[in-house]
C-alpha cells in the first residue's frame, strides 16, 4: 500500500494556477474559499499593487506556503517582480505541495501572466489553468468596453462570473447571458460558471490542472499582439498606501470610503478602532461605490490602507490616507462606531 507521504501529492511537476481579474472582482474571496478545501496542500503567492501586501495580509494563516510580490503589478516588474524566485521556492519537493495559486494584482494582464508562467524557468512547475474572476455588476464599465471582447477571456481556463447576488433579480439572466456571450466569442470551449464570495467547487479549479493538461494550449504570441492593440489598463494604475500604526478614527474611515480621492476605484484595508470597551479590527472594502466592513478576530498591531485607480490623483489620496493614519483617535467615537457598524451590519 501507498505510504501517506507518497499519496499526498501526484508525482511531477506542482500545477500553478492563476487567479486573475479587474480590481476588486473578488480575487482574494475566491482563493480565500479554495483555500479551505480540506486534503490539499496549496501554496500561494500574492501580488498587491499597492507597496503594503493587504491581500496577503488576508490570506495568511490559512495557507501552507506563502509568498508576497509587492510594490507592482507582476506583469510590469522586471524580472517578472520575483515570480520565478516564488515559484522555486514553492515547488521544493520537501514542501510536496499539491497546487500553487498565484493572486494576480487587479491590474495584471492574465494573457502577460499565462506566459510569465507558462515561459518560467523553474522546473518544478508546470501551468495548471487560469481563473478569471469577473465582477458581473462592474465588467461593463470596467474591463469589456470596446466592440472586440477583450482578449483576456482567451487567456482563460475558467471564468467565474461573480457577485451574481448584486445584479437585481429581474436582470440577474440577462447580464450573466451576455457576459457569457461576450466570453464564448473569444474562446468557445472555455468553462463559465457563476459564483457568489468566489464560492466555486475548489474540484473545477484542482481539476483544471489536471496532469495531462497541454504545457500551453494558449496562442499566446496572437493573444499578445491582441492585447497590445487594446487599451492597456495596467500601465495607467496608480496606488497610494498608509501604514497604521496605531488606532484611527472610524467617522474618518467612513468619510473616507464615502467620498474616496478623485480616480480611487478600489481601497482596501486593515484598521483596528476604539470599540467602546476595547480595541476592534476591521477589513474594509471599498469597489466603486460599494462599501463593505467585515470584523477581524482581532484587531491588527499594524493596518493598512491602499487606495488603487486607473486615474487616481496620487498626491491627494496619499495626502487623505496620511491624514486618516496620523490623526490621533485614542478614546472611543461613538458616532463612528455607529456609522462603521451600520456598514458591518448591511456587509453580512
Ligand atoms: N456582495 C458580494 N460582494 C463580494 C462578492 N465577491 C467579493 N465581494 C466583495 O468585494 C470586495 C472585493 O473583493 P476581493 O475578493 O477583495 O476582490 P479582489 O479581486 O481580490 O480585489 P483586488 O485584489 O483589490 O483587485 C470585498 O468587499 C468582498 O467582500 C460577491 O460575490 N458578492
Amino acid at each position: 500500500m501507498a505510504d501517506q507521504k507518497s499519496r499526498r501529492r501526484a508525482p511531477g511537476r506542482v500545477p500553478v494556477i492563476a487567479l486573475t481579474g479587474h480590481l476588486g472582482a473578488g480575487k482574494t474571496s475566491t482563493l480565500n474559499h479554495l483555500l479551505r478545501r480540506p486534503g490539499a496542500r496549496v501554496g500561494v503567492v500574492v501580488n498587491d499593487f499597492g507597496s503594503l501586501n493587504v491581500d496577503a495580509a488576508l490570506v495568511s494563516g490559512q495557507v501552507d506556503e506563502a509568498a508576497a510580490i509587492s510594490g507592482g503589478c507582476v506583469c510590469c516588474l522586471d524580472d517578472a517582480g520575483g515570480l520565478d524566485d516564488a515559484l522555486r521556492r514553492l515547488s521544493r519537493p520537501r514542501l510536496r505541495l499539491d497546487a500553487i495559486l498565484v493572486e494576480a494584482s487587479g491590474v495584471a494582464e492574465p494573457v502577460t501572466l499565462a506566459r510569465l508562467i507558462g515561459r518560467s524557468g523553474t522546473t518544478g512547475i508546470r501551468p495548471g489553468g487560469l481563473v478569471e474572476v469577473i465582477d458581473a455588476v462592474a465588467h461593463f464599465r470596467t474591463v469589456d468596453l470596446w466592440p472586440e471582447p477583450p482578449a483576456r477571456y482567451a487567456a482563460a481556463t475558467l471564468v467565474v462570473i461573480n457577485k451574481v447576488d448584486l445584479l437585481p433579480a429581474d436582470d440577474r439572466d440577462q447580464v450573466v447571458a451576455r457576459i457569457r456571450d461576450r466570453v464564448r466569442l473569444r474562446h468557445p470551449r472555455v468553462q463559465i460558471v457563476t459564483a457568489r464570495h468566489g464560492r466555486i467547487d475548489p474540484g473545477l479549479v484542482f481539476d483544471t490542472a489536471a496532469d495531462g493538461d497541454p504545457v500551453d494550449e494558449l496562442p499566446l504570441a496572437q493573444l499578445l499582439r491582441d492585447q497590445n492593440r487594446e487599451h492597456h489598463d495596467h500601465e495607467h494604475a496608480r496606488a497610494a498606501s498608509a501604514e497604521l500604526t496605531r488606532a484611527i478614527s472610524p467617522s474618518m474611515l467612513i468619510d473616507l470610503l464615502e467620498s474616496p480621492p478623485a480616480g480611487a476605484y478600489r481601497l482596501k484595508g486593515r484598521v483596528r478602532v476604539h470599540g467602546s470597551r476595547a480595541e476592534q479590527g476591521f477589513v474594509v472594502n471599498l469597489v466603486g461605490s460599494l462599501i463593505h466592513i467585515a470584523a477581524l478576530p482581532d484587531p491588527p498591531p499594524v493596518g493598512e490602507l491602499v487606495a488603487i485607480g486607473m486615474q487616481l490623483d496620487q498626491a491627494a489620496a496619499q495626502q487623505r490616507l496620511d491624514a486618516v493614519a496620523g490623526t490621533p483617535a485614542d478614546e472611543p467615537d461613538t458616532a463612528g462606531l455607529r456609522r462603521l457598524r451600520r456598514y458591518r451590519t448591511l456587509s453580512t
